[in-house]
């Protein structure tokens, strides 16, 4: 099932349960503005290429839109619908003031030099420019780009409405980043999965986990759950995958992507199928890399007891479905990735504020919506007696509904 008619099967559960009149179900999902520009730019060699970049604004009842912007070659215009509608649910989950928007450009980063990459960026945000904005709609970074990328578009979108940091977050810190962005998603899952596994009675320490994708997202959330104990003991990325049953050697691997950027040539345990990553022997399964990757053909073959979506949208709802027949927890991402939309948050209130937070107090601020915001799921399964997927987006739609509703919004 493509993302976008996923997330709208998802959408329409909760709106169901809700008892949502049916023209605001409607409205609630159909987009606010859809940007397609055509990038075209000079590649090193001088001859010309064209890359098709997207910007869905999805919904600004509660606030500006949010959103991060992905370097893919699988980005299309149902892809970020879906990703954009999932950040309008996701901002309310964690409750912080915004709505959702996402953005893309059909392109492989790893084949495009850094300069090209740079002219990329500035033809993007020189066409959406007008678009976008501090109280309008405010990118971020997702897969495929970085703190460098805000930058380029900081600059870009500047030149055009003056010195603008709030524009963009993730951005680096010397251009107005937030201490503590760079790992916020990753420390946020961490936060999460705490959360969920107190449930249960049980604690990071000695629990076995196997992640796919070793990036932003995924080499921060290793580190803290080796630092809290736990055991990573299968782990992949784009080149590979690596496995070692007695726990992966967490500051080696690091050291070793710092030096070469992935997983290959990594010898600190067995190579093994990447395809075998989701269906490894684990208590703990991370995906934090496409979306789609747990699915009917390989659900049933999962071993791990959760799975906690730091990736948006990993889990198809066929593949949901079979996963909570054979009992297997699922965090869903709108909840467990929600760190990084949060601390992008705090870097936006304290470039607004000229203020800078210090990163202990980023990290406090961080645990304490994550935990909140588990709460609050928790409390509308059991007024709805869902599970946790149909937790979080009950509360994000009820949030984003009740907004609407305030603002008027039949006139
Ligand atoms: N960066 C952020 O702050 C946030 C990211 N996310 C989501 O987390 C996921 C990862 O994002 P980032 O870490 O930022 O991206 P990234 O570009 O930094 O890293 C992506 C990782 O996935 C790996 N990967 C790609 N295809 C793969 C495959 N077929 N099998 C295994 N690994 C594969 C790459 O090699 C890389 O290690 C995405 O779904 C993104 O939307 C969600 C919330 C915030
Ligand atoms: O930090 C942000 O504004 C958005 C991050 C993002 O794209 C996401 O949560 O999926």
């Amino acid at each position: 099932m493509n993302a976008l008619a996923a997330t709208n099967r998802n959408f329409r559960h909760a709106a169901r349960i809700l008892g949502l009149d049916s023209k605001l179900e409607k409205s609630l999902l159909i987009p606010f503005r859809e940007i397609k520009v055509e990038c075209t730019i000079p590649k090193d060699d001088g001859t010309l290429v064209s890359y098709v970049g997207f910007r869905v604004q999805h919904d600004n009842a509660r606030g500006p839109m949010k959103g991060g912007i992905r370097y893919h070659p699988e980005v299309d215009p149902d892809e970020v619908n879906a990703l954009a509608q999932l950040m309008t649910w996701k901002t309310a989950v964690a409750d912080i003031p915004y709505g959702g928007a996402k953005g893309g450009i059909g392109c492989n980063p790893r084949d495009l030099s850094v300069s090209e990459l740079e002219r990329l960026t500035r033809v993007f945000t020189q066409k959406i420019h007008d678009l976008i904005g501090i109280h309008r709609d405010v990118p971020a970074p997702d897969m495929g780009t970085n703190a460098q990328t805000m930058a380029w578009i900081l600059d870009e979108y500047s030149k055009f409405h003056g010195h603008s940091p709030a524009v963009v977050t993730g951005k680096p810190i010397d251009l107005g980043g937030s201490l503590g962005r760079e790992a916020a998603t990753g420390l946020g899952v961490v936060f999460a999965t705490e959360a969920v596994l107190a449930e249960y009675g049980k604690s990071i320490a000695d629990i076995k986990f196997a992640i796919q994708g070793f990036g932003n997202v995924g080499s921060w959330a290793t580190k803290f759950i080796h630092d809290r104990g736990g055991k990573v003991i299968a782990i992949s990325d784009i080149t590979g995958a690596v496995k070692n049953p007695n726990g992966i050697d967490i500051p080696a691997l690091l050291k070793h992507k710092e030096d070469t950027k992935s997983l290959k040539g990594f010898q600190g345990g067995d190579i093994m199928d990447p395809n075998d990553l989701l269906v490894h022997e684990c208590d703990v399964l991370i995906p934090c890399a496409l979306g789609g990757v747990l699915n009917r053909e390989n659900a049933p073959d999962v071993k791990a007891k959760f799975v906690i979506e730091a990736a948006n949208h990993p889990t198809d709802p066929e593949a949901d479905e079979i996963l909570s027949k054979k009992g297997v927890v699922v965090l869903p991402d709108i909840y467990a990735n929600a760190g990084g939309v949060t601390v992008s948050y705090f870097e936006w209130v304290q470039n607004i504020q000229g203020f800078m937070w210090e990163e202990k107090k980023v990290n406090c601020e961080l645990k304490r919506y994550m935990t909140r915001a588990f709460h609050d799921i928790k409390a509308m399964c059991k007024i709805h007696d869902c599970n946790l997927r149909m937790g979080a987006f009950t509360l994000g739609v009820n949030r984003v509904a009740r907004a609407t509703l305030l603002r008027g919004w039949e006139a």
